[in-house]
């Protein structure tokens, strides 16, 4: 079963009255996985859409929901899976992908059936975000060793960590979908500081492998104009175009990344300076 849930689009100076129960109804996405069901929300940011598919002993397929008015899922989109539990299968068209944990599939537009399955006993969990595209580009599984991958931080700022960038131009042919992976290796708890905005895109980011008990402190806004969402393993976060986002734990973990919109230009940002935030 597909299920759906909507988000209209926030501005700016409207976002600057939520206090903490408006900005969690607008911004954060904490049911991705339920057994035997995709979860999917349609946001107003991009038309971005951000899920996550959870088979049981069946295997669940990706139904099309109301918004899109379309016959199948990817008539008019396309798609972006990673895997953030046990081994499993994306099944297109019949062609069956392989996906361990940490490894992605693009999935192009055109492609009329989708579905996930378990491979033996463990339990796949399949992190789903898609954004209308205009053209078909070929279905392409993106192991970890394709990725490229990028080091940055130091232990000094509590920042080390590896960016892995899986869906990107340079690794496989998208029309707007960009996504990767990045760990924050033991001890560093900080992503993405400094932070930045890109006005081009929106983005989303979901956090996973949070040890239990922990909590991550997610930073949304305007940089000058700073709002914080208390997280939880495996939650999901739209990001406004005109948002910074960025987090920090109480322990290490690791987050998927998401965008689309205008370029795909992964270093199009404009970056804020720790001592310019407010
Ligand atoms: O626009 C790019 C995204 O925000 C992320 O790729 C940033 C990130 O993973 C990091 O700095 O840790
Ligand atoms: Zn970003």
């Amino acid at each position: 079963m597909t299920n759906s849930d909507f988000r209209y689009a926030t501005n700016p100076v409207d976002a600057r009255r939520y206090g903490t129960s408006e900005l969690r109804e607008h911004f954060l996405i904490d049911d991705l996985f339920v057994s035997g069901q995709i979860n999917l929300t349609y946001s107003m940011y991009d038309r971005y859409i951000v899920g996550g598919a959870m088979p049981a002993n069946e295997k669940v397929q990706l139904e099309t929901i109301s918004h899109l008015k379309s016959d199948y899922f990817l008539e008019r989109r396309e798609l972006g899976v990673i895997n953030v539990g046990d081994k499993g299968l994306v099944i297109v068209d019949g062609m069956e992908y392989e996906l361990e944990k940490k490894e992605a599939l693009y999935v192009g537009r055109g492609s009329k059936e989708v579905s996930f399955a378990k491979v033996g006993e463990g339990q796949p969990l399949f992190y789903l975000n898609s954004a209308p595209a205009h053209k078909e580009c070929p279905t392409r599984k993106v192991g970890k060793k394709d990725a490229e991958v990028v080091h940055l931080g130091d232990d000094l700022n509590s920042n080390k960590r590896i960016i892995n960038k899986l869906i990107v131009n340079s690794v496989v042919e998208t029309c707007q979908l960009q996504m990767g992976l990045t760990e924050l290796l033991p001890g560093n708890v900080w992503n993405t500081m400094p932070a930045h905005t890109h006005s081009r895109r929106m983005e989303a980011y979901f956090y996973f492998d949070l040890k239990e008990g922990q909590t991550i402190s997610h930073f949304m806004g305007e940089p000058q104009n700073t709002r914080h969402i208390f997280m939880h393993n495996n939650q999901a976060i739209l990001s406004p175009e005109w948002s910074i986002h960025s987090g920090v734990g109480t322990s290490n973990y690791s987050f998927i990344w998401g965008m689309a919109g205008e370029n795909l230009d992964y270093s199009d940002m404009d970056t804020c300076e720790p001592h310019e935030l407010r």
